[in-house]
């Protein structure tokens, strides 16, 4: 498997079988749970979202990005609104928009969001619904691997999301803005982390791209080493979340701490600005989260990963209650 930086990089347009996915697959789901995807098929799509994630974070007026502020997990968060890690004090020096569910539009129907949109995302929110939908399949084919790689029935996960309206997912657009020469700012871009929902797929552009950065689970939590992730030109990057590593997969597979920084020191002329694109693959609200691996095959050092995260081993809960409370635990928002 080729690697590049920290992470393995796996070309999945011939893996079309769920079984040489998860052969392919499964050492890095067991170990840094990050993986560069590329032959993905929607290379060109995401080109054509960065353009007009550029568009709206340059173009679109304060009025339509309040109009669309943040709420339940939905709209617009200003730069320093967010906080990813709350136990640092510097707020993340980025803005975003969470676009949830978008119903693609039929003949003479247009699209409808599940949600208010700028007017800017609003006139593109036919690509942005199939751009939803590619994500979400790329998903449904790699939860189909890690099924199969669990020696679960190969529809065990796949099962249990869905697309529609009450769907929790959300297609995200991050803009990290340009820091100037001679800015005395935190190295923050965005705080140390991990994803809440089944899987994220991240996009990253080659432009003011690096920055992120994983502590791989074989790393103490203080003063472990954090290794770059380095970039793949028109590569998908895929990462385990929170449903699937303490719940789901009883620790087998890992969702791993993440971050983005700035360069230290800063270089003399500044930072570039960085942009990325984010899918995160939600269950359905509704889905049972059940260790689904023996509870007694599960390693002191995963129960210890576990309880870190509130779950104990074996007790179900639906994705809503989950999500909810690594929200409320985890997620921070300045007024
Ligand atoms: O922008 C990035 O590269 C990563 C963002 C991220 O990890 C997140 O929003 O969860
Ligand atoms: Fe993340």
């Amino acid at each position: 498997m080729a690697q590049t930086g920290a992470v393995p990089v796996v070309d999945v347009s011939q893996l079309d079988d769920p079984r040489s996915l998860a052969d392919a697959i499964k050492s890095t789901l067991n170990s840094t749970g990050f993986l560069f995807l590329t032959g993905h098929g929607l290379e060109a799509q995401a080109e054509r979202m960065f353009e007009i994630s550029e568009r709206f974070f340059r173009e679109e007026t304060d009025e339509e990005k309040q109009r669309c502020a943040y709420k339940d997990n939905k709209g617009y968060t200003r730069v320093s609104q967010e906080v990813l890690d709350p136990s640092k004090p510097a707020p993340d020096l980025k803005e975003g928009f969470n676009a949830s569910y978008i119903a693609p539009g039929e003949g003479a129907h247009p699209p409808v969001p599940s949600q208010p949109l700028p007017n800017l995302l609003q006139d593109h929110a036919d690509e942005l619904a199939a751009f939803q939908h590619g994500c979400f399949s790329i998903c449904q084919r790699l939860l189909q691997a890690f099924a199969v790689a669990l020696d679960l029935p190969v529809d065990f996960f796949t099962s249990q999301h869905h697309e529609g309206p009450d769907s929790r997912s959300i297609l995200r657009f991050l803009h990290y803005p340009a820091i100037p020469a001679g800015a005395a700012v935190d190295p923050n871009r965005a705080g140390a982390h991990t994803d809440y929902g089944s899987l994220t797929c991240l996009f990253q552009r080659q432009t003011g791209g690096e920055g992120l950065q994983i502590l791989p689970s074989s790393e103490p939590l203080e003063g472990g080493k954090w290794r770059d992730v380095g970039m793949v030109e028109g590569a998908m990057l895929m990462n385990i979340g929170d449903a699937i590593e303490p719940v789901w997969s009883g620790a087998n597979f890992k969702s791993t701490l993440h971050r983005v920084v700035l360069p230290t020191p800063l270089p003399a002329d500044g930072v570039p600005e960085r942009f990325s694109i984010a899918w995160f693959n939600q269950p359905s609200p509704t889905a049972s989260l059940k260790t689904c691996v023996p509870v007694s095959s599960i390693s002191p050092e995963d129960r210890e990963r576990m309880a870190r995260k509130g779950v104990e081993p074996g007790k179900e809960v639906t994705a809503d209650e989950h999500l909810q409370a690594r929200l409320a635990s985890t997620y921070k928002l300045v007024k």
